[in-house]
Parts: C-alpha cells; structure tokens; sequence
C-alpha cells in the first residue's frame, strides 16, 4: 500500500506541472535564487532520487521495457505512411522525465535553429546569440575544456564516457572520412556551425567523468530539497489548470496517479498559484492539459465535451520527431558490443557493475554510441536523392549551410529486444533526420480521464521528401558498414527484401575492400527500400513542437515570453514550445529553453540576481 509521503500544501507563489527535463532546471534555479518563493513541482511519474536507475549510464535501456515505471508510451493511430503500423513513443514519467531515462547522446543544434525561432517565428531573445551562452552555463564539456562554444563549469557534466571508444565507433572513425573523402574526421561535431557538419566525430556523452548519468533532477533540483518552500510531488497528475472569471490561472487540480499510488484516494484536489502556473508536461503531455482546460481548438473540445475557454487551434496540432531508422547488420563475434548490455546478460552486468562500484569506469559508465556524422548533399549527392526531396531542399536547406540532412551512427549492438535473434554480436546503423517535413498531431481522447490514450497521429512518411532522404541515409550507411572491419554480413530479416537476383542484396559476409564498387540500385530496388522504411522507421524518442512559441497568426499558442495566449499568468516551459524541430537529439534544446525559461521568470518575478 503505497501512500503519498508529501504533503502538498493548499496554496504555493508558482506550479509546475510536470516535474521532468524543464521543470527540474527551472525549479531548481528559481529554488537556488529564490529561497523564500514558494514552488510546487507536480510529477505524474515516480521519484528518481539517487535510484542507481537514474544514475548508472548503462541502464537507460531498462527504462523501454514494457513493463517500465518509469515511461510511458503513447501509441499512434495506425497510418499507411509506416505501413498500417501504430507507432509507440516512449516518454520519460518519473522526475526528471527525459532527462533521466534518455540515451544520453550529446548532440546539439545548429546556430540557424535558434535563429530560426528568433527571426521566422518572430521570437527576439530566442535566438542563438542569447541560447548558446546559455548552453555553455549549464555544461561542463569534460571532453575539451578550451573549445570555444563549449562550457566549463556548468552542472551537467559531459564526457566521453567511462569505457573509452568501443572497436565498431572507431572503425567508423577511421573508414567513414576515407569512403566519404570530402568529410573528414574533425574534434567537435557540436560547435553549432557548419564546421560540424559533413565531419565524423567521436560522439560524448551526457555523462560525467565520474560516471554517472548528467540528468536535470539530480543537478538542478534535488540539491535544493532541503529548502521547505520547495515541495516536489512525485505520483501528482495535473488533470487541468484552473482560472477565475478574467481567465488568470489560479492554481491547478490534480489527482494522485493511479500508476505510483495505485490504492489511494483518486478524489481530484485543488491547489492556489498566487504567482504563476507553468506547464512542463513535455510536448506529449503539455497541449492534453491545454485541452483539458478548455485551452484549444474549437472541434477538439467540443469533440469530447470540454467547455472552450479560449480557442486556440494550434494546441497540439503539430507534432515533430525525428523519424529513426536502425539497420543492424552482423558483427564480428570477437569485437565488444553492447548486446550483451542491451541482453541483460548476467556476467556481463555483474563484472560491468564490479567496475563501475570499483572506479566508475566500464561498460555501465557508457551507452555504447560513440561516433557519429551529420550529413548535409552536396549537389552531386542531391541528384542522386532525387526530385522528391527538390522542393524541400530548396525552401528548407538551400541557403542555410549548417543545415544537415540526416545523422548516422554506427551503434555498437542492436539496441531493440533481441528475443528469437541469435545471441552474437550485432552492429548497427541509426540514421534520423534532421528536419523531416512531416507532421503530426496529438489531441485529448476525454474531458476528464487523464490516463486515456490520447489522439495521436505520428505524421511520420508522410511527406515523400522525408522517405527520399531517408532512403539516400540508408544506402550511404550501408556503404561505409559494409567496409568497416567488424562487418559480417546483414541481418537480412531487417533490411528490405530486394528481388533474389537485384544487385543491391548483400551477399558478402565479411568486409569489402574500402574502393569496392557502390552498391548499383534499380528503381525495384528503390521502391523496396521504401517499403523497408515505412515498415521499420520509429521514433527517435524527440517528440516536439505540440504548443508552438510563434504568432497567434501562425498557429502559435505561447508568445516569446512563454505566455499562452488569451489568458494571464500561464506559462509553457518545456520542448512543445518548438516553432521548428531542430537537428539534434532533444535534450540539449530542453535545456536552452528551460534555461531561458528561467531567466524570463525570474525577471518577471524580481527575482535577483538570477543564476550565475
Ligand atoms: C527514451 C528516450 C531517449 C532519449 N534519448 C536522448 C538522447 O540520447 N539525447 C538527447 O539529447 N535527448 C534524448 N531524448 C530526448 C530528451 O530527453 C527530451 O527531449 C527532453 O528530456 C524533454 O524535456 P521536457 O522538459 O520537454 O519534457 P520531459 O522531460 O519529458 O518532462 C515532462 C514531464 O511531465 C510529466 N507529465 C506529463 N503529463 C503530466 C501531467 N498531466 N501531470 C504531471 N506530470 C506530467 C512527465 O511524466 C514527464 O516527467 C530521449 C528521450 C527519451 C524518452
């Protein structure tokens, strides 16, 4: 029987709802220069603090089982675009939400971005000049401490890992820049500019020297828990915001969540903000409180019976991720891998943890991704994609050169259940796209019930642009695999089924010399690899940009002050504010806009001097 151990008190200065990525660095940072305000951190999921779930790196992939406490997954409608298939979106549900179950892969946007948000969407104080510099307080880059856009002495700590590079990462290294000989190797693939595009470049890690994972809770807001005028609620589901009559939020109601608490009082209770209720339910489950509140479009609310409030139709309207797809290819039985890892493999796990309790080193102090490229076409290479891709290129890329296409990895294993595969040694190449152009949405199913599934629509593939980039990433991965030292042929089941005699099947179970011919493709073959890619392509866990920082013209549902429209002392903070996806796994970008966030509060508030 498991019962609330927090008292939330009756009225409090300012409510987060959603205690993950965002609300733990703003809350945090309000805590820390705010001492007397009084904060409320409402969390649906339950606490992380010092669990070895949440701090020892390796485990992240234990957080994806199905039977996880500690995500939750929102399934799509089903779409032809990924062949009939519903699309699962794990989401962090525990405090700290994204941020402490992620993968821990540091990537960063490009400058054009943010500047993107700044001058396309009429955001002043969003751009990269005021973001960046942001970036480098949080951070301390481990990896190199004199790189210039990087920072030195920021709480979240990154590094290369504890485990050095593993042999599949370094073969990548060293065939990638000799295949592909305009796209050197290059020390920083994150410096925000074009010079981090077209390089290889050994990828860290938000993990620090010490070994331990870099999430928002343990550095941000656990370290103020001492201070009685924070209170963190674990297992706290805001169902909506609540307002008076000249639509000032007043507070939030909330029930206990079913999941954490399962025997106790479901009864909703209410709780007063006198100051400011910000939303930080991320992009998931940020525009399903607006609606609930009576906060969105016209036909959704009245859909599901919810009294409209103010109409705002770009609630959760849009909806971006960065479409993935893994294709996992058979890799030399003597090389480490991170299968055994992903595996759950007994000996493996004892000697990892043995080392890691020994020194923080090893196998439990990484995520087994250790190098990466962000390709952007040259013009040779834009022929070759095709005309599908034409008018995307030009509108989106033409005239931004820190724009990549798409990213590829070599992973070290094949990071899925492995369950009916032989248990050997796997390698495996994961290419998202930058931008892609689809689209989804994500709208409430129910006026009241907080753990219906919502209406989600993924968009993913469905934009052909999209599925052309996405088929051009494949083969150029499949090319510098198919020469790398560990490569041992394809795991066939998981790549497309090309005709018995087409030139493009795989044959080969050992590597190729690095001058081999390219792999010829017919348009047969092109039309299987698309299959292939609706049929395979997943999340790549970045769900964003479901309550847009643009004009109220443009389907904007926050101003650049986080305030959402047509009502008062309502504030968004966390990655649905997104105008425009950016090219980079998220949690960086979470962390911009928390910090932002932070600042834009605590100026609102009079709260000096903010964070140093
Ligand atoms: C499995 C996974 C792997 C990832 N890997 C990487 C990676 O390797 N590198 C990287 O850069 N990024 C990665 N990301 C993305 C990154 O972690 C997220 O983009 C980022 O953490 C989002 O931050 P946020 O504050 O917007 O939302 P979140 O951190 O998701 O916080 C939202 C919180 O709100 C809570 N919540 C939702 N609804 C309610 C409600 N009604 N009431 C109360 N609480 C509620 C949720 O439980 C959650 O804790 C990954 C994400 C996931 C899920």
């Amino acid at each position: 029987f498991l019962t609330p151990q927090v008292t939330v008190p009756d009225r409090v200065d300012v409510i987060f709802s959603g205690g993950g990525t965002a609300a733990s660095i703003i809350a945090g940072s309000l805590s820390a220069a705010a001492p007397n305000l009084k904060i409320l951190v409402l969390e649906g999921g339950p606490t992380t603090l010092e669990k070895f779930e949440h701090i020892q790196p390796a485990r992240y992939f234990s957080h994806l089982s199905p039977y996880s406490t500690t995500e939750q997954f929102v399934v799509s409608n089903p779409s032809d675009a990924v062949g009939g298939r519903n699309i699962v979106i794990p989401v962090g549900k525990c405090i700290g939400g994204g941020s402490s179950v992620n993968f821990m892969l540091y990537n960063r946007a490009s400058a054009s971005d943010y500047d993107d948000w700044e001058v396309e969407y009429s955001n002043p104080g969003w751009g990269s000049k005021v973001l960046i510099p942001l970036l480098q307080k949080a951070e301390t880059y481990e990896v190199n401490t004199k790189a210039a856009t990087h920072g030195t002495s920021g709480p979240l700590h990154v590094s290369y890992g504890g485990n050095g590079i593993l042999e599949i990462a370094q073969q990548f290294l060293d065939v990638g820049p000799k295949y592909e000989k305009n796209r050197p190797l290059a020390a920083d693939g994150n410096d925000f500019t074009n010079k981090s595009i077209n390089v290889f470049y050994r990828m860290p890690k938000w993990i620090s020297g010490q070994g331990t994972r870099s999430d928002a809770p343990h550095h941000y807001l656990y370290p103020q828990q001492t201070n009685k005028n924070l209170v963190i609620s674990p297992g706290s589901r805001v169902t909506r915001v609540l307002f008076d009559k000249t639509l000032t939020a007043t507070g939030v109601e909330f029930v206990y969540d079913k999941h954490v608490f399962p025997d106790y009082d479901p009864t909703p209770k209410q709780v007063t903000a006198t100051k400011l209720v910000v939303l930080s339910a991320g992009a998931m489950g940020t525009p399903q409180i607006l609606e609930r509140s009576g906060i969105g479009a016209a036909s959704i609310l009245k859909s599901v019976g919810v009294k409209q409030l103010v109409n705002l139709p770009g609630v959760g309207a849009t909806y971006k991720d960065h479409v993935f797809l893994v294709s996992p290819y058979l890799a030399d039985p003597a090389t480490t891998t991170f299968d055994p890892i992903f595996r759950g493999d007994p000996a493996t796990w004892t000697q990892g943890l043995a080392q890691w309790d020994h020194n923080r080193t090893g196998i439990v102090a990484s995520n087994g991704v250790d190098a990466a490229i962000k390709m952007r076409p040259t013009t040779a290479e834009l022929a070759e994609i095709g005309p599908e891709f034409a008018a995307r290129w030009k509108s989106f890329y033409a005239n931004k050169t820190d724009k990549p296409v798409f990213w590829i990895s070599a992973l070290a294993g094949l990071p899925a259940d492995q369950t009916g595969l032989p248990a050997t040694n796997y390698m495996s190449a994961g290419v998202f796209l930058g931008y892609p152009e689809s689209s989804g949405s994500i709208h409430i199913s129910s006026a009241t019930d907080v753990y219906a599934p919502p209406n989600y629509n993924s968009g993913f593939l469905t934009a052909q642009s999209d599925v052309a980039a996405l088929r051009w990433g494949y083969k150029k991965s499949r090319e510098i695999l198919r020469r790398m030292g560990a490569f041992r042929g394809a795991l066939v089941p998981a790549h497309p089924q090309f005709a018995v005699n087409s030139a493009a099947v795989l044959k080969e179970t050992a590597p190729v010399p690095l001058n081999a011919p390219n792999i010829v493709y017919s348009a047969a073959d092109d039309a299987a690899i698309d299959t292939y890619i609706r049929s395979f392509v997943g999340t790549s866990w970045h769900s964003f940009g479901t309550a847009p920082m643009k004009p109220l013209a443009q389907g904007g549902v926050v101003d650049s002050s986080l305030n959402v429209y047509g009502v008062k002392k309502l504030k968004i903070a966390d990655v649905s504010i997104g105008p425009e996806i950016v090219n980079a796994n998220t949690y960086s970008t979470a962390i911009a806009i928390a910090s932002n966030a932070f600042e834009i509060i605590a100026k609102e508030l009079n709260i000096k001097p903010p964070r140093q």
